[in-house]
């Protein structure tokens, strides 16, 4: 079974369908790319599965349960966080304290300042955010203030806020986007080694350099439809895929 299975999903802005009977299966572990052009409908399909839309027909299920009807902190609570949309990071605070800060919050489903009553889980909470850190590539910048991060740091702390929470699956909105080319290699490598660890991703990316070193699977869209699914050399060798999008102004 898919940890995520969407089935028949449609969503209408207006006269316009944004998504037209989308079936999607990502497979606990692995990463799932979704791709395609400008409007595919990549935005409305993740704005599905956060909550933060409701489809007008199909289904939506992670781990045997179904999503719809849930409010986004529900879906959170579910096990699915979303990367570099809203990050929370507290500017003035160290990488450190910003970690264990959502990592304390996480574990009281809410920030309760009551945390210097309980030194050790303080400190627990401390060690454990330290790890995140150093999976993030982070372990030498974990005293300096959020504030003075280079871009690329920031939103990898952004990741070992969310990795602090435990989730099952990642929601990664353009990972790489903005990045210079060290610090796009950089991400694609700590991505990487969380998947080693069996971190359930799905990634949507128009860097078609990131797409091909992260997905073990690729879905496309184009015009709220799927027009490809597959392993990434399938999809790279698909006629309708490079009539769409890869023969495209993004190739
Ligand atoms: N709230 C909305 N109201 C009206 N139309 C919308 C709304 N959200 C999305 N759309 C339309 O639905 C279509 C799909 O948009 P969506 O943002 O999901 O595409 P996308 O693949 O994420 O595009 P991009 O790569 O440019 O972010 C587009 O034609 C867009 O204009």
């Amino acid at each position: 079974m898919a940890l995520l299975d969407l089935q028949g999903v449609s969503k209408s802005f207006g006269g316009l369908a944004a998504l037209s009977n989308v079936d999607l299966q990502v497979e606990e572990g692995q990463a799932h790319a979704i791709i395609g052009p400008n409007g595919a409908g990549k935005s409305t399909l993740i704005n599905a599965i956060t909550g933060r839309l409701t489809p007008d027909m199909g289904s939506v299920t992670f781990a045997g349960q179904s999503l719809l009807g849930l409010k986004p902190h529900q879906i959170v609570q579910q096990g699915i966080a979303r990367v570099f949309q809203t990050p929370e990071i507290f500017h003035d605070m160290t990488c450190l304290e910003n970690v264990t800060i959502a990592a304390l919050a996480h574990r009281d489903g809410a920030f309760k300042p009551n945390f210097l009553q309980h030194p050790r889980r303080m400190r627990q909470q401390r060690d454990a955010a330290a790890e995140r850190l150093a999976e993030v590539g982070l372990a030498d910048q974990r005293e300096m203030p959020a504030g003075h991060l280079a871009r690329g740091d920031k939103r990898r702390l952004e990741l070992a806020i969310c990795l602090a929470n435990n989730p099952r699956m990642l929601l990664l909105d353009e990972p790489t986007a903005g990045m210079a080319q060290h610090e796009t290699q950089n991400t694609i490598q700590v991505l990487k080694r969380i998947g080693e660890k069996g971190m359930t991703k799905i990634v949507i990316e128009h860097d078609m350099g990131v797409v091909f070193s992260l997905a073990d699977k690729i879905t496309v869209l184009h015009q709220g439809t799927v027009i490809a699914s597959g392993a990434p050399e399938q999809v790279r060798e698909d006629p309708a895929v490079h009539e769409a999008y890869l023969g495209g102004a993004h190739e």
